[in-house]
């Protein structure tokens, strides 16, 4: 973005109050946007931690993911931009972090594209009809794989071990409907919730 408009964009955030919203039908947008704790369009690594720690997650936890997050997709998301201390990642660009060995799931823009979704299930989940178990959950890790990826296979690993972990239930599976929301983003506003009424009960 210029600097002008670049400024215009501050302007309008600080002086008029306009808040960045996401594009509806851009899930990928979607599901950062909730990280996006003040709503200026960006996420610094503060604003990653506060989501993090908001959803139920550790101190260690959210500080590591802050840090490998914000240092890992910043630059990525600020096409044409110097590097920054600061580490932002802005929401717009969001589709520009993807990476390799994921599910397709979201398609180069940010979509979501439901027959990818579908297949997860489909070809993974065959002890339960609409859950993964850990070792099938495994199973779609190793076929997602690309050759030559490393550094896309440990991201689809962080992402997916993470979402095990905090929303598996007691028998140890990962429902459909959880993976779905969070695609759009939903869950975390869930898991929010969750997480502020356990507090004030
Ligand atoms: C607890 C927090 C989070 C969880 C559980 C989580 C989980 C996931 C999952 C399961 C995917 C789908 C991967 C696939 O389709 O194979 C994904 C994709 C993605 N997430 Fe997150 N995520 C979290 C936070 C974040 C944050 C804070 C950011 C950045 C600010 C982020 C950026 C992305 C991006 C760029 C993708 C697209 C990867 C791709 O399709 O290549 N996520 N995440
Ligand atoms: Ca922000």
């Amino acid at each position: 973005m210029p600097y002008a408009s670049q400024s215009l964009t501050r302007f309008c955030f600080v002086f008029l109050g306009a808040k960045f919203v996401p594009e509806e039908d851009n899930f990928l947008q979607r599901h950062v946007a909730f990280f996006d704790r003040n709503k200026d369009g960006i996420v610094y690594p503060s604003e990653t931690f506060q989501g993090f720690r908001a959803i139920g997650c550790g101190y260690l936890l959210s500080a590591f993911a802050s840090l490998f997050i914000n240092m890992g997709l910043s630059s990525k998301t600020r096409p044409g931009k110097g590097f920054s201390l600061s580490f932002p990642i802005e929401v717009k660009n969001i589709h520009l972090a993807k990476h390799g060995s994921d599910s397709g799931v979201y398609d180069k823009n940010g979509r979501f594209v439901e027959s990818k979704f579908e297949e997860i299930f489909a070809k993974h989940s065959k002890t339960h009809p609409d859950a993964l178990t850990n070792k099938e959950l495994k199973q779609l890790l190793n076929s997602n794989k690309e050759a030559n990826d490393r550094k896309g296979a440990i991201a689809a690993f962080t992402e997916w071990k993470i979402l095990y972990y905090l929303c598996k239930d007691k028998n140890g599976l990962l429902h459909k409907d959880t993976v779905r929301a969070v695609y759009d983003g939903s869950l975390f506003e869930k898991l929010e919730k969750q997480k502020a009424s356990k507090k004030h009960a």
